[in-house]
């Protein structure tokens, strides 16, 4: 579904991303792990096209999108959720889900009817949303959601497009264990059904969802491998010392 081939990215003299190979099967959850500052969050930009590789390639379902746009890649099937969040506040989470699905299908509604009310747009946007165990809380002001619920809705709002590959970047930054562990079971649940690209500090989520990992150091992948292959990787342990914390 994804192949990476040698990227290269530079910040001035900083080699943020070096020669990294890697690639993610259909269907596959592909965590990718490092320490800080190791490029998971620059690579993720190059995946979704915020940013171009240097040089190197990118090959997403069999087509060469090193060089489209961001939105050219969202419109080909690449999904994905941000580290920020990127709600309207003071909408419905559904009208959130439905927005996002109306940006993503261009404008093929007729503009004298009420858009919100479109039964193409609520009926994929309520699935969507009981997809992430949302559908109690379909017409919940995002305002007086809890911060781990915001995250479940960004990620509906990444699953009403459809995505052929999902790119996720910390879907469990500032999570309560409680909230951390709820979204462990939404991907669990999600397995399967969409390649996954998932970036994650969490150990334990990481090493109870993925099929394989790879290990970014100096914007390299050292190793990929199962979780018991990368728990077992000489290499891999060397690579975490000095950061005892993240040892696996
Ligand atoms: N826009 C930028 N301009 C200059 N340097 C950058 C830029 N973005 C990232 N870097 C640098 O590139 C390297 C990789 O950063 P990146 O954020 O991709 O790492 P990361 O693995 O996602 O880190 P973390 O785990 O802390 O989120 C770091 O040294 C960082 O300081």
């Amino acid at each position: 579904m994804l192949k990476v081939e040698h990227l290269v990215k530079h910040f001035g003299g900083l080699k943020a991303t070096d020669d990294l190979s890697l690639e993610v099967y259909p269907g596959e959850l592909h965590a990718v792990i490092g320490p800080n500052g190791a490029g998971k969050t620059t690579l993720i930009h190059q995946l979704s096209g915020e940013y171009f590789p240097d040089s190197g390639r990118i090959i997403f379902d069999g087509m060469d999108i090193t060089r489209k746009k961001a939105h050219s890649r969202a419109l080909s099937g690449l999904g994905r959720s941000y580290q920020i969040s990127s709600v309207f506040m003071e909408f419905s989470a559904i009208q959130n889900v439905m927005m996002a699905l109306l940006a993503h299908s261009g404008h093929s509604f007729r503009f004298w009817h009420p858009v919100l009310k479109e039964r193409r747009l609520l009926e994929p946007a309520m699935a969507s949303l009981e997809q992430v165990g949302l559908g109690s809380m379909a017409d919940q002001t995002v305002a007086n959601m809890a911060h781990g619920q915001r995250r479940q809705l960004e990620l509906a709002m990444v699953l009403v497009t459809q995505p052929k590959l999902l790119l996720l970047d910390e879907p469990m930054a500032g999570m309560s264990q409680l909230e951390s562990e709820r979204v462990i079971e939404i991907l669990a649940s999600l397995k399967g059904r969409y390649a996954i690209l998932l970036v994650e500090h969490d150990m334990d989520a990481v090493f109870a969802l993925a099929d394989r990992i790879s290990v970014l150091v100096y914007g390299h992948a050292i190793a990929t491998g199962t979780p018991e292959e990368i728990r077992s990787s000489a290499l891999v342990r060397e690579a975490y010392l000095g950061d005892p914390e993240d040892v696996v």
